[in-house]
């Protein structure tokens, strides 16, 4: 245990870091390993979790709540498994050969990983954003009008309202109102990210997964996007894989710190980031390694 890292590291972030409006949680139990938080609402509850791919445990024994409408970051140093535990969430893994699941994933208190559970309705619920913008070769209109008509929706005024509601949701209306028809490729980078939320609003999911949102974008898109994120929690359970400590200390509540495929240290941001409980953590967080 050590609590020697405070104000100084935090300082060092640069003066976008700030901490001090982050929410105080009430531990029931403080001395829970990896944080699992008491008192709270949980979107998930991940519960002795393993992944393997092939004969390889990416994911060991992974224990972790998700607290609805808020922000949780993971990070970690590259391959210690953040971006296969955000795919855990969506079953996104069930589309590589030779993974393999142990334990359970509830949403809700259902078990995302029963048998005869529907895949497609559990992608609707929990949607996901990529590391780069991926938008259809398609009409900016026809991206977001994608995901409601594939779920059955015809009616055109109803997608009517749907593709505004959601770019006024993703921030991008205004940018694109006069020019929905036009190719969604002629938008900036930064846009096409917005785009590609919208279209992940679009079929009214309940949590959205963010694997590295804004690893392709130039800092003001960048900043956008933060912005955003902290604006759709109100409305959505959000988890976020980031390589950017700088960005998980400024756009989220609850931080995990993953080390290997264990999850080493769970807990709110702002605590995670300036008093550690665990020395990876602090090794981590200081940039002794990763
Ligand atoms: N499709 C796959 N098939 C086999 N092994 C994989 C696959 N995807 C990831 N892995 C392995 O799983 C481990 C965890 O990878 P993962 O991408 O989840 O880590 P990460 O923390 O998100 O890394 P990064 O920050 O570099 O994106 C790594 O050892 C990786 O090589």
């Amino acid at each position: 245990m050590s609590n020697t890292l405070s104000v100084p590291t935090v300082a060092a972030f640069g003066p976008r870091v700030n901490l001090a409006g982050a929410p105080v949680f009430i531990f029931r139990c403080p001395q829970t390993r990896q944080g699992v938080q008491e008192d709270m609402e949980n979107k998930f509850e991940i519960r002795n979790l393993n992944l393997y791919y092939g004969s390889n445990q990416v994911l060991k024994n992974i224990n972790l709540n998700i607290a609805s409408h808020q922000v949780t970051s993971l990070i970690g140093p590259s391959g210690c498994g953040k971006s296969s535990l955000l795919r855990t969430l969506n079953r996104m893994n069930d589309l590589i050969q030779g993974a393999k699941i142990e334990g359970s994933i509830l949403l809700d208190g259902g078990d995302i990983y029963s048998n005869g559970l529907d895949v497609v309705e559990l992608r609707k619920r929990v949607g996901m954003v990529f590391q780069r913008p991926n938008p259809f070769p398609k009409s900016i209109y026809e991206n977001v009008a994608y995901g409601p008509r594939r779920h059955g929706t015809r009616d055109r005024m109803v997608i009517n309202d749907i593709v505004e509601k959601s770019l006024h949701e993703a921030a991008l209306w205004d940018e694109v109102k006069d020019s929905l028809h036009k190719s969604a490729f002629q938008l900036s980078g930064g846009q096409q990210q917005r785009l590609c939320i919208a279209r992940a609003l679009a079929v009214e999911p309940e949590v959205l997964l963010m694997d590295e949102p804004c690893s392709a974008l130039d800092p003001i898109s960048t900043a956008r996007v933060e912005d955003l994120i902290d604006e759709l929690k109100k409305d959505y359970t959000i988890v976020v894989v980031t390589h950017n400590m700088q960005q998980a200390a400024r756009i989220s509540q609850n931080t995990a710190f993953l080390l290997d495929g264990s999850l080493i240290e769970f807990s709110e941001t702002d605590k995670l980031f300036t008093n550690p409980s665990r020395k990876e953590t602090e090794d981590y967080i200081t940039g002794r390694f990763g």
